[in-house]
C-alpha cells in the first residue's frame, strides 16, 4: 500500500538487534508483540529472529520490508530487512565473527535515518567487547553514530523522573579529567540545553552540573577541575542566559530536595550518575543520543548474557525506548 505524505502512515522505526547472542533479538520479538502504532523494521538476520521467537515461545510473523508505508501493524508482525549473520548465534556466547553483522545493521540504520527511510532508530544492546575482540575499534553506539554523522553528541539517559546527560562516555576513569576541558564542556552544555528545548519541551531548561571531585572539590581542597574549568564555563553560559545549578557534589545531587531544582543533570562521567538511574528505574529508563541529525533511542541495559535465550528478559526499557522514538518522531513531523 502506498500512502501519501499526508496520510496516516505509521512512523517507520528501524530496530537493531545488537549482539546476536544477547537478549536483543528476543526483546525485538517482545516489542513487535505490543500494539504500539509504529511500522517496526528490524535490521538483522531473519533466521536469528525466528530462532529467538521459538526460544521464548512467542508467535511472530516476519514480513520482508519492501520500503512501503503502512497504516496499521497487527501486534505480532514485524518487517525485516535481512542482514545475514556470519555465524549462527549461541545464546550467552558472543562470537566476534558476527561483529561485522552488528556494525552493518548500525550503518544501515544511520544511513536510512539520514536519508529519510526511517523516522528513527531504536537500538538493542550490543557487546562492545566482542566487537573489540574482532579487532575493530569501537566504544559504543553513541560514538559510532556521532562519527558516522560527523556530529558532536551527548549521551543522555532519561526515566520519567530523572534525566542525566554525560560529559564523557566510554573511557577509562583515569582519562576523564583530561577529557573535560572548557571547550568540550561548553559544547556539551549547549547541546543539552538546546535538545532539552527542542526534544523535551523545556522552554528554559534548568541544568544541574555535577562537580568532578568529591564535594565538588571542597573549594579547591579536593581537586581543581571545578575552579579551573567547570565554574568558568558555567559562569560564561549563565551570562548568556542559561539556568545552571552547581557545580553540585554528586553524592547529594539526587536527594529529593535537590531534584525539584533542575530538569536535567550533567554528570562528568558514566558511573557518577548512571547507577542512580539504573537502580531506581532500570525498567523505564531510555538512552537517547542528543545532537545527532536523526533520532536514536536505546535501552538502558546491556546484553544480559545470563538471560539470553531464556525468554526471561524484561522488554520494558526497549518498549520505553520505542515510545520515546515515536514521540520524538511525531514532534519532528509537526
Ligand atoms: N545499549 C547498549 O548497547 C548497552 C548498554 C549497556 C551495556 N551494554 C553492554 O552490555 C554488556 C553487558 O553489560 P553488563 O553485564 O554490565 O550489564 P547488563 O545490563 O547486561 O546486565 C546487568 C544485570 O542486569 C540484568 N538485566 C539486564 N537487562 C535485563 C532485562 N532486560 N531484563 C531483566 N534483567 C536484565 C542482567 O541479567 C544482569 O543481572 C557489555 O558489553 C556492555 O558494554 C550495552
Ligand atoms: N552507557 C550506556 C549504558 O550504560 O547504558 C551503554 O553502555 C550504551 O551506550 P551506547 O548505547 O552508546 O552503546
Amino acid at each position: 500500500m502506498q500512502l501519501g505524505v499526508n496520510s496516516l502512515a505509521l512512523p517507520r522505526l528501524a530496530l537493531t538487534a545488537g549482539e546476536p547472542a544477547g537478549v536483543g533479538p528476543e526483546l525485538l520479538i517482545r516489542l513487535a508483540a505490543t500494539a504500539l502504532a509504529a511500522n517496526f523494521v528490524a535490521l538483522t538476520d531473519r533466521g536469528l529472529l525466528e530462532r529467538a521467537a521459538q526460544r521464548c515461545g512467542a508467535a511472530i510473523q516476519l514480513l520482508d520490508d519492501d520500503g512501503e508505508n503502512i497504516a496499521c501493524r497487527p501486534p505480532g508482525t514485524l518487517r525485516v530487512r535481512h542482514i545475514p549473520l556470519l555465524e549462527t548465534e549461541l545464546p550467552g556466547r558472543p562470537d566476534p565473527s558476527n561483529a561485522r553483522h552488528v556494525l552493518a545493521a548500525l550503518t544501515e540504520a544511520a544511513d536510512g535515518c539520514r536519508s529519510g527511510r526511517y523516522a528513527a532508530v531504536v537500538t538493542a544492546p550490543l557487546q562492545k567487547s566482542s566487537i573489540n575482540d574482532a579487532g575493530i575499534r569501537f566504544s559504543g553506539h553513541t560514538e559510532f553514530f556521532a562519527e558516522h554523522s560527523h556530529a558532536d553528541v551527548v549521551m543522555m539517559l532519561a526515566s520519567p523522573e530523572l534525566r542525566v546527560a554525560l560529559a564523557t562516555t566510554h573511557l577509562p576513569l583515569r582519562a576523564v579529567s583530561a577529557a573535560i576541558d572548557a571547550a568540550s564542556l561548553e559544547r556539551t552544555l549547549r547541546i543539552v540545553h538546546e535538545e532539552l528545548r527542542a526534544k523535551f519541551g523545556f522552554a528554559e531548561p534548568r541544568i544541574a552540573v555535577l562537580g568532578l571531585n568529591p564535594h565538588a572539590g571542597e573549594s579547591g581542597h579536593i581537586g581543581h577541575e571545578e575552579i579551573e574549568t567547570i565554574i568558568p564555563v558555567m559562569n560564561k553560559l549563565r551570562q548568556q542566559g542559561m539556568q545552571l545549578l552547581g557545580p553540585l557534589p554528586a553524592d547529594t545531587a539526587f536527594v529529593p530536595a535537590q531534584r525539584t531544582r533542575y530538569d536535567a543533570v550533567l554528570a562528568m562521567y558514566h558511573d557518577q550518575a548512571l547507577p542512580v538511574l539504573k537502580s531506581e528505574a532500570f525498567d523505564r529508563t531510555v538512552n537517547v543520543t542528543l545532537g545527532l541529525p536523526f533520532i536514536r533511542t536505546s535501552v538502558d541495559h546491556g546484553t544480559a548474557l545470563d538471560l539470553a535465550g531464556t525468554g526471561k528478559a524484561d522488554p520494558a526499557s526497549l518498549i520505553a525506548a520505542a515510545r520515546m522514538a515515536m514521540d520524538l518522531a511525531s514532534r519532528n513531523k509537526r
